[in-house]
């Protein structure tokens, strides 16, 4: 046979889940609600190549039962966080179907916080996404990384970018005050699975912040390097993590033609070409 099916893998993405919470049952109008929300992307993998080279279907979870699994399952599990949500649910493919031997769930959490004191009431934000990906796979133990993506952070001074290298294509002028400003992607790999993961993602989440602000920053590399530092002495049973920093430049504007004088105060922010910045940190 001339081919070979190299890897296949299928599942359903963008299964988007709700679910209330009840922590204490009572009238309509007092009951205490917490509200969690979702994107659920499910990959499968294993003895699936019949349906591909045979068209024979016999093996196939459908991909509409994928979906329906995360609401059934949402109905059982507590659904306390988006880890321990992704791990039921990874966890469930591979202990259900005997010839699926991987399963990967990647959760964006829709996050709700709660308006004013209303016990059932709560505004929302689509920039800040916390994020999970659980892999089950059979004869291993489960791998649960937490991570967060959109985080929008900038600082207005104490980050310079001089001393780079020379050569006949180099334009950009040494600086010792520019904006930094980036939208931070971290995703980090947890040793085994008895975390807690809301107070683990809240100390990785606060020491990176406060890392970002603590230095002048000779690069958008060397932050990175800080901050993955930062996050895994916060975090015990963090074992890596990886960060995307992609550099959104703000440049200064020429304001001379205008008659003005820039003095570090008037830029044009720039959505394309970024700079794209990323490294893993482990112990
Ligand atoms: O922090 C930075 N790192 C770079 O690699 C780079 N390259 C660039 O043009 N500006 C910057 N800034």
């Amino acid at each position: 046979m001339p081919h070979q099916l190299a890897h296949h893998a299928y599942g359903k993405h963008r299964v988007r889940v709700s679910k209330i919470k009840r922590p204490r049952r009572g009238a309509a109008s007092t009951e205490r609600h917490e509200l969690i929300e979702a994107a659920v992307d499910i990959e499968l993998e294993g003895g699936f190549a019949p349906a591909y080279t045979d068209g024979d279907n016999a093996s196939i979870v459908a991909t509409d039962t994928c979906k329906n699994t995360v609401y059934a399952l949402a109905k059982d599990d507590p659904f306390d966080t988006i880890e321990s949500f992704g791990r039921t649910l990874a966890e469930h493919f591979v202990s259900t179907y005997d010839h699926i031997t991987r399963a990967g769930v990647t959760l964006h959490q829709h996050s709700w916080a709660r308006l004013l004191d209303c016990p059932h009431a709560f505004t929302g934000s689509d920039a800040e996404t916390p994020t999970a990906r659980v892999v089950a796979q059979r004869g291993a133990p489960t791998r649960v990384e937490a991570g967060v993506t959109g985080l929008m952070i900038a600082k207005t001074t104490e980050s310079g970018f001089s001393g780079f290298h020379r050569d006949a294509f180099r334009t950009l002028p040494d600086t010792d005050d520019r904006i930094f400003a980036t939208e931070l992607t971290a995703s980090w790999v947890y040793a085994d699975q008895e975390v807690d993961f809301v107070a683990s993602r809240s100390a990785i989440r606060k020491a990176m912040l406060a890392r970002f602000i603590d230095h002048y920053s000779e690069s958008v590399q060397q932050t990175l390097w800080l901050m993955g530092q930062a996050a895994l002495d916060a975090c015990d049973a963090a074992t890596s993590i990886t960060l995307t920093m992609p550099n959104k430049h703000h440049l200064l504007f020429n304001l001379a033609p205008l008659g003005r004088e820039n003095d570090n105060e008037v830029f044009v922010s720039t959505d394309e070409p970024f700079g794209w910045i990323t490294g893993t940190v482990t112990r």
